[in-house]
């Protein structure tokens, strides 16, 4: 499936632009639409006892009345159902002139087991919790638990941010047009769409690539160009060398675990920076995963100018406090040559009081690319204002805050949103519940290390970081604790690597 999200502005400046430039008008793209709603219909429903449009009063409604009319034409038993009339003038106020179906009033809807809904009420034009006859109908369908194909979008859910702000359906099928929307990938919108298909309506390629989005959904397709492939020639630093720092004597554990995502990501060296009191224990733990002693900054500095680490990574485990600022600021303003810094955990929360500081020298020239990996709670220590405000999507509030931190943010959840400060953002929808695991998020905080210290550009890193991560603890499964995540890695790596050098 194509990579790109369109919001409900963009889809509508992509249709505007498809209908000056043609081969299709507006009602074109609307027969389209609904001869591709009808086939997907057919294909999952053909033993449909009813099929019942709900038709509202926008182009969604429109393709309801293309779709009703060709259901019928199939000879399916339709029923339509309208809220309102078009706007007359409207291409769906010729739709509905054209459909062979008298609609009746949506008040009387009623449907019995068997039938299958198309919803047409409303797609990206919502623009409020929907309210009355429609609620009504959506109510009556959901208690009866009738299957729903949804137009573009389940009524109810935004198209751009995935926000329910009332009733909606929860469909079993939604039909999109051209592209994804953001609501179809964030939740709790995905959770209403169901299995998504994206139909082709006529709206040429060159149309989006004019756009400019920069919102995607995150794919392999997104970043295997960045890839890395190690060379035949190559050598173990030149597979990148990851720092990942310790914290004290009873709480290690989550710096081996990013050390090990680092390492089976492919980075061809991996150190541990381990203060003197847990050296004894982590070097138990440890074979292949080098061992330096840093507890001070001037230590630090020494690893720095003489072992050049590519990446390096700083919070899991750590403790919060003036140790874990100090080195993340000795970090970013060492210019040792170090690509990235991978900010997580007790390292994001130690910068809950000066976050301006951080983001400064993550802005400063010559400083490695910045990484942050805040779960929700972290993300509102770094950017509170943003957090509480209720109007942005996580979307757009993930492509603010990587815009002031001068770094890319992975915001953590079931649908992990990743920014970066050019205003690029993927949504991330290839995870599974078995992830909600502790020291899951060190994996991946090692994960992003180990493909920056491999040369990959840190939106490239993040994105393809997170993909892994969720591929691996999906296909892993129940059971899952993150001690399994690094070993399961080679599989997904091998397919990716195969399929990068193609
Ligand atoms: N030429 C085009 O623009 C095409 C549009 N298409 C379809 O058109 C849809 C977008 O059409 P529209 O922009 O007309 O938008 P919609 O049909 O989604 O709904 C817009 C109408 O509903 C009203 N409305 C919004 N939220 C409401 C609420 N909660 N309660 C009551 N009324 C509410 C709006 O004021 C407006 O009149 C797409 O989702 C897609 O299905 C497709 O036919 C492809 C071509
Ligand atoms: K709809």
């Amino acid at each position: 499936m194509k990579t790109e999200l369109l919001s409900p502005t963009e889809m509508a400046e992509a249709d505007r632009r498809a209908i000056v430039g043609g081969p299709f008008d507006g009602m074109g793209l609307m027969r389209n639409a609904g001869t591709a709603v009808a086939r997907e219909v057919m294909r999952h429903y053909p033993a449909a006892e009813q099929v019942h449009v709900l038709c509202g009063p926008g182009n969604n409604g429109g393709d309801g009345y293309v779709v009703a009319g060709l259901l019928a034409e199939s000879g399916m038993a339709v029923s339509l159902w309208a809220s309102e009339e078009p706007r007359p003038g409207s291409d769906a106020a010729v739709a509905a002139a054209e459909c062979p179906l008298q609609p009746a009033p949506l008040a009387a809807l009623d449907a019995d087991a068997g039938a299958v809904i198309v919803d047409a009420l409303y797609g990206a034009g919502l623009s409020r919790p929907v309210e009355g006859d429609s609620a009504r109908a959506i109510e009556l369908v959901t208690a009866r638990g009738l299957p729903v194909v949804a137009i573009d979008l389940p009524s109810g859910v935004s198209g751009a941010s995935g926000k329910i702000t009332g009733p909606a359906f929860r469909a079993a099928l939604t039909v999109t047009f051209a592209r994804r929307k953001p609501g179809h990938l964030l939740l709790p919108g995905r959770d209403h769409c169901g299995e998504v298909v994206l139909a082709d309506i006529g709206i040429p390629d060159a149309v989006i690539a004019e756009l400019n989005v920069r919102t995607f959904a995150n794919a392999p397709k997104l970043w295997l160009p960045h890839f890395p492939v190690p060379g035949v020639d190559t050598h173990k630093y030149r597979r990148g060398h990851v720092g990942i720092f310790s914290g004290g004597p009873a709480s290690t554990g989550a710096a081996r675990l990013s050390a090990l995502g680092a390492a089976r990501s492919g980075a061809g060296a991996v150190t541990v920076l381990s203060p003197a009191n847990a050296l004894a224990v982590n070097a138990m733990h440890l074979t292949s995963i080098m061992l330096r002693k840093a507890d001070e900054v001037s230590e630090l500095g020494a690893y720095l100018a003489d072992r050049r680490p590519s990446a390096l990574v700083l919070g899991p485990g750590f403790g919060v406090g003036d140790k874990a600022r100090e080195f993340t600021l000795a970090v970013l303003a060492s210019r040792s040559g170090a690509g990235g810094m991978v900010l997580d955990a007790d390292g994001i929360t130690s910068f809950r009081d000066e976050p301006a500081a951080l983001f400064e020298a993550a802005d400063a020239e010559g400083a490695p690319a910045l990484v942050l990996t805040p779960h929700d709670g972290e993300f509102a220590r770094l950017f509170p204002d943003l957090a509480s405000e209720e109007d942005l999507s996580k979307l757009e509030r993930s492509r603010e805050a990587a815009a002031r931190a001068h770094g890319v943010v992975i915001a953590k959840g079931a649908d992990t949103v990743i920014a970066a400060p050019d205003g690029r953002a993927a949504i991330n929808s290839n995870g599974a519940p078995w992830l909600a695991t502790a020291g899951s998020g060190d994996v991946l905080a090692g994960l992003v290390a180990g493909l920056l210290a491999q040369g990959m550009p840190a939106f490239e890193a993040a994105c393809a970081a997170v993909w892994m991560h969720a591929e691996v603890g999906s296909r892993f499964g129940p059971g899952l604790i993150a001690e399994d995540l690094p070993q399961a890695i080679p599989p997904v790596l091998a397919e990716l690597v195969a399929a990068a050098r193609r």
